[in-house]
């Protein structure tokens, strides 16, 4: 290892003995707060490995640098000639734009030039490749582009040393180490370019993430109500009849009984047209919190429609059910002393089971056959 290739070893081998948490420079791990060299986990022993693929040595790199002279001579024709060529193409000079931006343009690409040939490789310049990486990725210049003028450059700085370098080896072994290194600066620009591609797909996974969550609540939501009666804030019909569906099964499955109670307000048409909606509306809601306070947590409390409520109550006997409908009565009439409701109770299983309309026509029978008996 050469003497310049051995010192960056050393200076990395040294920061990897000290623990991170001792390191002075060491950020927090917050993306912002870290340099693109630390983002892209370059470090020293990344920079020599990069460099031994590429074969790149630093006798090579000290060759480039004694051309310093040579091209700092011709520097300004480069640029200018660079800029003619790359200009030709229409999509260059549209992404190009303006006159400032090119100004901009033609002091970074001096800059690059001087880089290349400055003789020192290390951190600053790696960090440089890294932002023009992703420069190129923030103002959308495509792969394609960059490696135009990336050819361009190299075509044009091949040129000019070809001129001025007159022993035919050493320009043979300039260009080879010319062409290394800037192989070496395309693969950490397009690192740069790619890494900054796929953090920008990882936020937008999290965006979209975040959205379908946010959907999935307001969809819960919104199954949430369509199965809930507005008025009681109890199950609807809807709600009811998938309930009592469930129920039923789990019922046979577990061999168990399903009863369920069915209610009505008396002359409901009555109250509705001698002291108007409004109070009717006020009974059915006194109606729905009585049964909402007399069932159990498991039970399923109903409005099928109007004056119509009903109770499912998995796991209970037809007369535990009864019981609930009596303490029913009794709250809603504690309310109203005036008013009433009938009910009637049905139950089906443990062995044999009747179907979801049949339960709910045996019970609204019973109902019937109690307002009847009044
Ligand atoms: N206030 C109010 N009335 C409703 C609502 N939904 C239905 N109704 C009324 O409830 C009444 C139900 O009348 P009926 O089905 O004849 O019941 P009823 O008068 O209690 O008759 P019986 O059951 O035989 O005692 C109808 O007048 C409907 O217009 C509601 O949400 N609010």
């Amino acid at each position: 290892m050469t003497q310049r290739l051995a010192e960056i070893a050393r200076s990395a081998a040294y920061s990897a003995h000290i623990p991170a948490a001792d390191r002075p420079d060491e950020e927090p791990a917050v993306h912002i707060a870290k340099t693109l060299l630390e983002q892209f986990n370059i470090n020293e022993m990344e920079i020599i490995r990069r460099m031994e693929l590429l074969d790149l040595t630093q006798r090579e790199l000290d060759l480039l640098a004694a051309q310093q002279p040579v091209i700092e001579r011709k520097l300004a024709y480069i640029v200018a000639r660079f800029y003619e060529k790359q200009t030709a193409f229409d999509e260059i000079a549209l992404l190009i734009g303006d006159a400032d931006t090119l100004a901009r343009l033609r002091a970074a690409q001096t800059r690059y030039i001087q880089d290349l040939f400055a003789g020192d490789y290390g951190h600053a310049y790696v960090n440089g490749r890294l932002r023009i990486g992703l420069v190129h990725k923030r103002i959308g210049v495509e792969p394609k582009l960059f490696l135009s003028a990336a050819c361009t450059l190299k075509y044009l700085l091949s040129e000019v040393l070809a001129h001025e370098i007159e022993d035919r080896s050493t320009l043979l072994d300039v260009l080879r180490a010319l062409d290394k290194l800037m192989n070496f600066d395309n693969a950490l620009v397009f690192d740069t370019y790619i890494g900054t591609l796929l953090s920008a797909m990882e936020s937008a996974k999290k965006r979209i993430e975040t959205y379908a969550h946010a959907l999935e609540q307001k969809s819960k939501i919104l199954s949430t109500h369509a199965e809930r009666d507005p008025l009681t804030e109890l199950y609807n019909k809807r709600g009811m009849t998938m309930a009592l569906t469930r129920e039923l099964n789990a019922a046979q499955r577990r061999k168990s009984q399903v009863s369920l109670v069915y209610m009505d307000v008396n002359k409901f048409k009555f109250i509705n047209d001698t002291f108007g909606h409004a109070k009717g509306d006020e009974v059915l809601r006194a109606l729905g919190e009585a049964i909402a306070k007399s069932c159990r947590s498991t039970d399923f409390a109903c409005r099928v429609g109007g004056d119509e409520f009903c109770v499912i109550l998995p796991d209970a006997a037809p007369d535990v059910a009864e019981g609930i409908a009596e303490k029913i009565a009794e709250a809603f009439t504690a309310l109203f002393p005036e008013f009433s409701v009938a009910a009637g109770v049905a139950g089906t299983g443990p062995e044999q089971f009747m179907t979801e309309s049949e339960l709910l026509e045996a019970a609204d029978k019973a109902m019937y056959a109690a307002k009847r008996a009044v």
